[in-house]
C-alpha cells in the first residue's frame, strides 16, 4: 500500500499551447487529486499556478512526469508538503521569561543560579521544583525497530522521535526531547540513559528492537527511580486493549472466551499478549514468522518461552492459516501483507482485526472492510486509529503529576480502561471504538486512572492538588 501525501506543484502554463484543464485532466489521469490551485504570476503569455495535489506517493513521479512531457507547461517546482513541515526539525526549546537586563541575568545565570544549585545539592529531591525535571520526559531510541521500518539508524530516527516529543507536548504539556543513540548495545544503552536520567522525570523508550528492548527497559526499571516506559511494548498493548474492549461490546463477545491471534511477537506482540491475559483473555495465540508458539518447542527469546506456557491451551501447531480457522480477533504488530483474504473467510463470524503495523498495516483497509465487522488500523487516515499516541501523553501525564517511579501492569489496565471510557456507550459502533487522539478527554481520563491507581497502590510519591481533599478511594 503506498501513503497518501500532498505535494504542491508550481507550473508556468504557455496560453497559447496549453489550458488549464488540460493539467487537471491530466493530473487526474495520473492519480492525483486537485485540492487548491492558487495564481502567483498571471502575464500575457503564460501564467504561474501552485497546484496542490493529493496523491499516493507512488504516483508522484507519474504526474510530474505527465506534465513535464506536456507542451506548453513548464514544472518550476514541486515541494512535498510532508517534507516542508520537516524542515529544519519540528521542535525547538523556548525560554519561560525573557532576560531583559542585569538583574535577570544575575537571577537566572550566574551568580544567582548558584545559589540554587546548592539548594538541590543540599536537597536532590529539590530538582523537582527548582528545574525542568518534573515535566521532562527523554524519547530514547537506537532506531533499530523504527515504527515498521526496521533499523534504520538513530540519524533516520529523528523525524519520528521529534514527532513524538510534539505529541507530548501538545497532548499533555510535557517537554519531550528525542536522544537517538548511535549504540546497539544493550549495555551502553542502559549506561548512557541512566547517565542522563537526573534531568528527566521519566523515560520513554521508544523503537528498539525485540528482544533486546526486554532487557533494556528490565534493567532500567530496576536501576531507576523514575518511570521507565517502553512505548511500543505497553503503550501499544493499552491501546490495543482498550480498543479490543469496545470492539467486543460491539460485537456482543467476551474477552474470557474469544480466540485472539497476535501476530508478530516483538516489542508490542509480547505486550500485547501479556496485557490480554492480565486483563482475563483466555484463548491467546501468538503467531512469529516460524509460526504458532506453543509448549514443546525450544526458543532463545525468554519472552517466547514464557508465552509458550501460557498461550495456545490446546496446543496448536502451524502456521498462520491455522490459527486464523475459528479466530474472533486478529492483532496483528507485524509487517505489511502478513493477511491475505482467506485468513478473514476462514474466521469466525462478527470478526474483529486490528492491523496496526505502521506505516502499512498488514493488510489492506480498503480490501478487509468486508470480511470482517470491525477493522482498525494504526494510520491516522482510517477510523478506528489503534495507535499508542492514545496512552504515552496520558500515562507520562499520570506518572509525572504523581510522582510514580513505576508505571505499574495496574496502571496500564486502568489507561486501558480510561481510553475505552472515552466513547460513550450510546456513541459505540464499528466505526468508532477508539476516541480520536484530538478529544481531550483521552490524556484527562488517563492521568486520572493513573493517579487514582498509583496512590491506591501507594505507588504515588505526591499527591497532585486535584487529587487532595477526595474521599477514600473505593476498594475493588
Ligand atoms: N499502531 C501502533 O500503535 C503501533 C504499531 N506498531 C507496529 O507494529 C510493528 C512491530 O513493531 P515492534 O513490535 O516495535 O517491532 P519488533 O521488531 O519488535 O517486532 C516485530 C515482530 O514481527 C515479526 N514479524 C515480522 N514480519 C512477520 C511476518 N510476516 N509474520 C509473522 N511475524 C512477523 C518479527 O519477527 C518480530 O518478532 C511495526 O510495524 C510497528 O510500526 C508498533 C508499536 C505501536
Ligand atoms: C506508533 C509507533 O510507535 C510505532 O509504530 O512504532
Ligand atoms: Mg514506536
Amino acid at each position: 500500500m503506498s501513503i497518501s501525501t500532498t505535494i504542491v506543484i508550481r507550473m508556468e502554463i504557455q496560453k497559447s499551447v496549453a489550458t488549464f484543464g488540460e493539467v487537471a485532466a491530466a493530473i487526474g489521469a495520473a492519480g492525483g487529486d486537485i485540492v487548491a490551485i492558487d495564481v502567483i504570476r498571471s502575464a500575457k503569455e503564460a501564467t504561474t499556478r501552485d497546484v496542490t495535489v493529493n496523491l499516493h506517493e507512488s504516483a508522484n513521479e507519474q504526474i510530474v512526469k505527465v506534465l513535464k512531457s506536456m507542451p506548453g507547461i513548464r514544472v518550476v517546482n514541486v515541494s512535498d508538503r510532508t517534507f516542508l513541515v520537516h524542515l529544519g526539525g519540528k521542535i525547538e526549546i523556548s525560554p519561560k521569561l525573557p532576560i531583559k537586563n542585569r538583574e535577570d541575568l544575575s537571577q537566572v545565570y550566574t551568580p544567582g543560579v548558584a545559589r540554587v544549585s546548592m539548594a538541590i545539592h543540599n536537597d536532590p529531591g529539590k530538582a523537582y521544583s527548582l528545574t525542568m525535571k518534573r515535566n521532562t520526559v527523554a524519547v530514547v531510541t537506537d532506531g533499530t525497530a523504527v515504527l515498521g521500518l526496521g533499523d534504520i539508524g538513530p540519524e533516520a530516527a529523528m523525524p519520528v522521535m521529534e514527532g513524538k516529543a510534539m505529541l507530548f507536548k501538545q497532548l499533555a504539556g510535557i517537554d519531550a526531547f528525542p536522544i537517538c543513540l548511535n549504540t546497539k548495545d544493550p549495555d551502553a544503552i542502559v549506561q548512557i540513559v541512566k547517565a542522563i536520567s537526573p534531568g528527566f522525570g521519566g523515560i520513554n523508550l521508544e523503537d528498539i528492537a525485540s528482544p533486546r528492548c526486554f532487557e533494556i527497559e528490565r534493567r532500567l526499571i530496576d536501576e531507576l527511580d523514575i518511570p521507565v516506559f517502553h512505548d511500543d511494548q505497553h503503550g501499544t498493548a493499552v491501546v490495543a486493549l482498550a480498543g479490543l474492549l469496545n470492539a467486543l461490546r460491539v460485537v456482543g463477545k467476551q474477552l474470557e472466551t474469544v480466540r485472539i491471534v497476535v501476530v508478530g511477537i516483538g516489542a508490542a506482540g509480547v505486550s500485547i499478549c501479556n496485557m490480554l491475559l492480565a486483563a482475563g483473555a483466555r484463548h491467546v495465540y501468538a503467531v512469529d514468522r516460524e509460526g504458532i508458539i506453543g509448549r514443546g518447542a525450544a526458543y532463545r527469546n525468554p519472552e517466547w518461552e514464557r508465552l509458550a506456557a501460557v498461550t495456545n491451551p490446546e496446543g496448536i501447531e502451524g502456521s498462520l492459516a491455522d490459527a486464523m480457522r475459528g479466530a474472533d480477533v486478529f492483532i496483528g504488530v507485524s509487517g505489511p501483507g502478513v493477511l491475505q483474504v482467506e485468513h478473514l473467510e476462514s474466521m469466525a463470524q462478527d470478526s474483529i482485526v486490528f492491523a496496526m503495523a505502521n506505516p502499512n498495516p498488514e493488510i489492506e483497509p480498503d480490501v478487509a472492510e468486508r470480511y470482517v465487522r470491525v477493522l482498525a488500523t494504526g494510520r491516522s487516515d482510517y477510523p478506528n486509529q489503534i495507535n499508542n499516541v492514545l496512552c504515552f501523553p496520558g500515562i507520562f501525564r499520570g506518572a509525572l503529576d504523581c510522582r510514580a517511579a513505576t508505571i505499574t501492569p495496574a496502571m496500564k489496565v486502568a489507561a486501558a480502561k480510561a481510553i475505552a471510557a472515552v466513547v460513550q456507550p450510546d456513541e459505540l459502533n464499528e466505526q468508532y471504538i477508539i476516541p480520536s487522539i484530538f478529544n481531550d478527554k483521552v490524556v484527562e481520563f488517563v492521568r486520572k486512572a493513573v493517579i487514582e491507581t498509583a496512590i491506591e497502590s501507594g505507588e504515588a510519591r505526591r499527591i497532585p492538588p486535584d487529587f487532595m481533599d477526595r474521599p477514600e478511594p473505593e476498594t475493588r
